[in-house]
């Protein structure tokens, strides 16, 4: 191969050396997966081959269970995918405890991970690790073996900020708060929270105490528990929560306004860290925060118009240099039409695109509450009835809940249990998007250019909401504070956003349709994500850069291309 050939990405001469190589590893949940698989196909067909030269690989590590759930892996030549054992609750039931299911995710992956990165390291030196934020070990590994590590943060750069500056909400007085009658959280079974408590001889046995009533048992200062000790006798035990100030419900109005980036915003419009399952985990979300800022880059599934404070705030402020903003990583490569889907794989998903088809232009609403968690039966019955009261025609994503969602709908809409969600935006016919605002969809409702209900449910789906509703103005509060909403108030905001000659609906339109503009630009040659994924080409992939310590002894904080020979 001539020297003389320039890598269009890197900008170096192709001298047939050994490609480089990627290792991605995504925290196992739909929405974490999507992004980082979308990711991966963007570098590798980026980087495929030019005149004949492989010039990267990528391996990206899934658990065996979602090496299954992806189904057909993708074909590209230089992306393959290698399986780390199931050490880890399943993906199935994950949602009924999910502080165990993170607690597994934190403790029990990183010695499979390490095991099989040997393994890859013996045949192909590893040139970085892109891994998810929440996979704090995974920084540890690359620091351990000096690889590069770009931490993936698939939420909304507003919520990172958030995090990263969590220690300004306890300076000042804001963290710990109880927001008693704020967003509301139920968890299919009951909610639980670990408890301590004194046993004869001064030990400590931990239990879990389970609020069966569907109460938060944060909300509780005191409770009554029955244990059984040692000699098998039982007694009472009385507990105390601590901390467990005052209920105040009055405090989710309170703004905050010194977390850099953010807009003035309600305590109530925070993730939901103050308490329940939230809190339960926010020691774990926290210990990612701080290893995050160990890892040698930062990359956001967004792109940067979205949140431009935000993403200008943290560069400014975050002690490793390189933020890329790459997104929206969702599969807008696959589609061959945007408005319009004309050609299908198969007949199995094809029956919904048909009804889609029989439907005039922005007639349909789209409802997913996401793959996740749900909501109470009581409030799904009340969504249910006014969807259905609205007289709208709709599409509906219900998962296990889809038969008794059709039963109950009757003849106006159709009920999936999963669909191809991005083509289905983008089809011509419909024209509103019922959402629980998880960060993929919110970024695929944007893209599409379709107006959004949002119905968050659980953490920073709360700040999507706010950054849809009040920041960007493309979308209606559904959910009340912590209340079930009612069928009659549903049908008439599912009304009024699916009026197409509404003034508000109107407005809504034109700026989605703005937003969506500027999404398809920034992905678009020269465009700021673009743009931003050459940068991580030319920072992290030039000739094999391994970390190394920079010129002022900081081993954490910079890159230097040192070449393979480091490795070891
Ligand atoms: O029928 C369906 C339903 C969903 N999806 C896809 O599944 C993904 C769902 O992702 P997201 O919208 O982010 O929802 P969750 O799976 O709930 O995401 C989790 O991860 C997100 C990113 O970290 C967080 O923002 C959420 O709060 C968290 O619940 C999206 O790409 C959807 O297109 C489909 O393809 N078909």
């Amino acid at each position: 191969m001539p020297p003389e050939t320039p890598n269009p990405v890197t900008g170096e001469a192709i001298s047939g050396g050994p490609p480089r190589h990627v290792v991605a590893m995504p925290y196992p949940g739909r929405g974490h997966v999507n992004p980082m698989m979308n990711l991966c196909k963007t570098i590798a067909t980026k980087a495929a081959t030019i005149n004949n030269v492989t010039t990267l690989i990528i391996t990206l590590v899934l658990t065996e269970e979602w090496t299954a759930l992806i189904g057909e892996p993708p074909d590209l030549p230089n992306l393959r995918i290698r399986s780390i054992p199931n050490v880890i609750p399943s993906e199935l039931n994950r949602a009924a405890d999910f502080a165990g299911f993170l607690r597994a995710v934190y403790s029990k992956m990183e010695g499979p991970f390490e095991r099989l990165l040997d393994g890859l390291e013996a045949h192909h030196p590893v040139d970085a690790i892109v891994a998810d934020t929440y996979l704090a070990w995974a920084v540890a590994v690359g620091n351990r073996r000096n690889i590069p590590v770009v931490s993936l943060w698939t939420m909304s750069p507003s919520v990172f900020s958030v995090f990263y500056h969590f220690h300004l909400l306890e300076h000042k007085g804001h963290f710990p708060a109880d927001l008693s009658g704020g967003a509301g959280f139920v968890t299919r079974n009951a909610i639980s929270i670990p408890i301590s408590i004194p046993t004869y001889g001064g030990a400590r046995e931990n239990f879990e105490f389970h609020s069966t009533s569907g109460r938060d048992p944060h909300s509780l200062s005191v409770f009554m528990i029955f244990v059984e000790n040692l000699h098998g006798d039982f007694s009472w035990w009385r507990g105390v929560i601590l901390p467990c100030p005052a209920p105040d419900s009055e405090r989710g109005d309170e703004i905050v306004d010194y977390i850099p980036g953010l807009s003035p915003t309600r305590l109530a419009d925070f993730p939901t860290f103050f308490s329940g399952v939230g809190r339960e985990v926010l020691g774990l979300a926290l210990d990612a925060f701080v290893w995050v800022r160990r890892a040698q880059g930062l990359m956001f599934t967004s792109f940067y118009e979205l949140e431009p404070r935000v993403i200008d705030a943290l560069k400014s402020t975050l002690p490793f240099s390189p933020i890329y903003s790459v997104g929206p990583l969702i599969p807008h490569n696959t589609l061959a039409d945007h408005t319009t889907r004309s050609t299908t794989k198969n007949d199995h998903v094809d029956y919904y695109f048909k009804w889609l088809d029989s439907h005039p232009k922005s007639s349909v609403l789209y409802v997913s509450l996401g793959s996740f968690l749900s909501v109470s039966k009581e409030q799904m019955d009340e969504i249910i009835a006014g969807v259905h009261e609205s007289g709208v025609p709709f599409l509906w994503v219900a998962r296990g809940d889809a038969e008794r969602v059709q039963k109950a709908c009757g003849e106006k809409g159709l009920v999936v249990p999963w669909c191809d969600q991005l083509r289905v935006l983008c089809h011509g016919s419909v024209g509103g998007f019922w959402t629980h605002c998880g960060w993929n969809s919110t970024l695929e409702g944007v893209f599409a250019g379709v107006p959004m209900l949002t119905f968050p449910i659980f953490y920073d789906q709360i700040p999507d909401r706010k950054l849809i509703v009040d920041e960007w103005k493309i979308g209606r509060k559904v959910v009340g504070a912590g209340e079930v909403v009612k069928r009659a108030e549903i049908a008439s905001i599912v009304k009024e956003v699916m009026d197409l000659e509404g003034e508000e609906s109107r407005e809504m339109r034109r700026r989605v349709g703005e937003l969506s503009e500027s999404c398809r630009r920034a992905l678009a040659d020269e465009g700021s994500s673009e743009a931003d994924i050459n940068a991580f080409f030319r920072e992290f992939l030039r000739s094999g850069i391994r970390r190394d310590g920079d010129e002022d002894g900081d081993e954490n904080s910079s890159l230097r291309g040192d070449g393979y020979e480091d490795e070891g």
